[in-house]
């Protein structure tokens, strides 16, 4: 069968190249183990765009063959000599990420960026997510332009809200635009974001990664020695093997990973106090406690997170005392704990 699997895979190109992937050289090991055909991926490039076709052309080009029944891909990136420079300024960088969209990444990262001011922490919140930049409308700066940093003209001024400082695309375009953004440019943007704004002293800068495993993920770990990520996901199936390929990137970019969240966990019914759980429940801890990394807590799905992002007031700022409010200063204090002990 391997021989077979060879054959297919001299038939799938490597993006933007006229060889396949086995002349290209990028096709490690094969093997099969009751159906489930593994396939090591030598990656020679840190192309994200190149990978994600490969995540998608190498599994169809197999998964027909008689007695496959599952594909495995095991993505190799390549080894860098130089470790990510730590910024001197920023004592903690915080990356979250979810492997789906939509699943709540940016309001974990607003809700978590805001626990961590009120605590006392000097905070910076950088969105990176380019294609789809949340933060300004969540944290209520929309419409508010970023100005240079008129000590040194150079350098762009993040916008303080909610004790947080914010920088975000979505700042500098104007809103609805929609933007074509290919991978150097998105390296070029988190570069400059990363060392071109003035952050001054930061205890924890929380970066809003976009959902997957793209050239924002790459850039970032290459450019700056993360502390830690932060997964994003809800309870469903779907959800949490796309939470599965985000962890394992971040694994191979060599970042700590110091928890998953699980949001839109459950329902209460605020009028009859009944508990659905609407997504299912209870996978995300499951997952934690599989790949062995911290559970940072449940998230309920709840009316005042969607109206807080809405509004640009998130509910840790508008109802602190609440359930949900409460829920991600928990999990604020948890990642804290892990980068202490770390
Ligand atoms: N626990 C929750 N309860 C109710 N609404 C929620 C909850 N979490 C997120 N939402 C709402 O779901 C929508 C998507 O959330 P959000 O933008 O944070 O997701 P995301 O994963 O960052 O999405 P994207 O794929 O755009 O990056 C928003 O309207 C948000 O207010």
């Amino acid at each position: 069968m391997i021989d077979k699997i060879k054959e297919e895979l001299g038939k799938v190109f490597y993006p933007g190249k006229t060889n396949s992937v086995i002349k290209e050289g990028v096709i490690g090991n094969i093997s099969i183990d009751d159906g489930v055909a593994s396939i090591e991926l030598l990656m020679k490039e840190d192309n994200a765009n190149a990978i994600q076709i490969l995540q998608k052309s190498i599994p169809s080009a197999i998964k027909n063959i008689e007695g496959v029944k599952d594909v495995n891909l095991i993505i190799n990136l390549p080894k860098h000599d130089q470790e990510p420079p730590k910024l001197q300024h920023i004592r903690y960088i915080l990356a979250t990420t979810s492997g789906k969209g939509g699943v709540g990444k940016s309001t974990v990262s607003v809700n978590l960026a805001i626990s961590l001011s009120k605590f006392g922490y000097k905070v910076g919140l950088l969105d990176a997510d380019i294609y789809g930049p949340n933060i300004p409308r969540m944290m209520g700066i929309e419409g508010v332009p970023v100005a240079l940093d008129p000590k040194n003209k150079d350098k762009i001024l993040p916008i303080v809200k909610y004790g947080v400082k914010i920088i975000s695309i979505g700042s500098m375009i104007p809103k609805d635009a929609a933007v074509i953004w290919r991978g150097p440019l998105i390296n070029q943007v988190i570069k400059q974001f990363l060392n071109d704004v003035t952050w001054d002293e930061l205890d924890f800068l929380i970066v809003d990664l976009p959902p997957g495993t793209g050239d924002a993920q790459l850039t970032l770990a290459q450019e700056a020695k993360v502390s830690g990520g932060v997964i994003v996901t809800t309870p469903q199936t779907v959800a949490l093997d796309d939470a599965a390929k985000a962890y394992d990137f971040f694994v191979k970019l060599k970042v700590p990973v110091v928890g998953v969240i699980e949001n839109m966990s459950y329902f209460v019914c605020p009028k009859c106090g009944y508990k659905a759980d609407i997504f299912s429940h209870g996978g995300g801890k499951t997952f934690a406690q599989k790949v062995k990394i911290p559970f940072l807590g449940e998230i309920p799905i709840d009316i005042q997170i969607r109206e807080g992002g809405d509004e640009g007031s998130p509910v840790s700022v508008s109802n602190p005392d609440s359930v949900v409010a409460k829920a991600f200063a928990d999990a604020a204090r948890s990642i804290i704990e892990t980068l202490k002990n770390a």
